[in-house]
């Protein structure tokens, strides 16, 4: 059985759930998605804009779809677990992608037996280069795990991991693109300082950030080691690495994935 074989729906549509849905969309044109959410406004716009089927009863929506994705925030998934209980048959697979509720919380609100996998995607499902992790709940099956690896790898990159691992994941690359955005406005900042227009500054940050990182992914080499080609003796870039390292750079993006992941623990508790 493929992912295209299944009707997805979603259970809210907010930032994360829209872009799941357009990423998915993207790659599977024919796939059946349905869509439920408490603002009815935003899921006219979806049901306008990509023509996917959309209710303000969650029932409705799980009772059309074989895969429910759970895309509220992680502060309400219990009420709405609560609410969905019955509606959530053993036919059907549950993903849930709140941060740092653990499968057992989940698992605890729905019927014995119901099949749960968590992942951690992130916002650059909306174009595909999505970084996703998935893990198996108690009663996830094989298939399961191909299918939530399958339309996770269909808008990006999905790997399995151990559930104790989702926290750490969460405050790299669940997190990640919150620190990323900042880094190439300031980028673009420094070339405005020294006179580029904004337009053009901002498009040559982001795609030196997006050719870094193909070169990490692509050429398998260490990023120190791709740091160094770039690195002349008494050039440019290591005048520039020097204030970067005053500045604690890599204290502060270390802190900032420790951070994240410290407050994905405390939202499971
Ligand atoms: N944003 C991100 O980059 C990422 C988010 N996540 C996870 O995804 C989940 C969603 O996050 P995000 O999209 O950012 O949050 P949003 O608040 O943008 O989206 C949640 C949506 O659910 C709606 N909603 C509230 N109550 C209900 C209900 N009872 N039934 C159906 N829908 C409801 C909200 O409506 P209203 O606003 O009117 O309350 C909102 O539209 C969270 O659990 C988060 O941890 C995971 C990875 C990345
Ligand atoms: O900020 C958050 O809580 C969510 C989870 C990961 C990214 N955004």
């Amino acid at each position: 059985m493929h992912l295209t074989e299944k009707r997805i729906g979603f259970i809210g549509t907010g930032k994360m759930g829209e872009s799941l849905i357009r990423g998915i969309l993207a790659s599977h044109s024919e796939i059946t998605l349905n869509a439920s959410d408490v603002y009815k406004p935003a899921l006219e716009r979806l049901n306008n804009e990509l023509g996917i089927n959309v209710s303000t009863d969650n029932t409705e929506t799980i009772g059309d779809s074989d895969v429910v994705v759970l895309a509220v925030k992680p502060q309400i998934l219990k009420s709405v677990l609560a609410a969905i209980k019955d509606s959530i048959t053993a036919d059907k697979l549950v993903i849930s992608i709140a941060a740092g509720v653990p499968v057992a919380a989940i698992e605890d609100e729905l019927n014995e037996g119901t099949r749960v996998v968590r992942v951690m995607p992130n916002i650059a499902a909306t174009v595909a280069e999505a970084a996703s992790a998935v893990c198996a709940g108690t009663n996830a099956t094989d298939e399961d795990m191909v299918i939530a690896l399958e339309m996770f790898q269909s808008i990006g990159s999905a790997i399995t991991i151990p559930e104790k691992l989702m926290d750490a994941v969460t405050g790299l690359s669940g997190s990640g693109p919150a620190y990323i955005f900042p880094v190439i406005e300031a980028l673009a900042d420094g070339a405005v300082h020294e006179g580029l227009d904004r337009a053009n500054a901002i498009t040559l940050a982001a795609q030196t950030v997006l050719g870094a990182a193909k070169m990490v992914l692509e050429t398998g080499m260490h990023p120190g080691e791709l740091k160094d080609m770039v690195t002349s003796p008494a050039g440019t870039t290591i005048r520039a690495i020097r204030t970067l390292e005053e500045s604690g750079i890599r204290a502060a993006f270390m802190n900032a994935v420790i951070e994240s992941s410290t407050r994905s623990k405390e939202l499971g508790n």
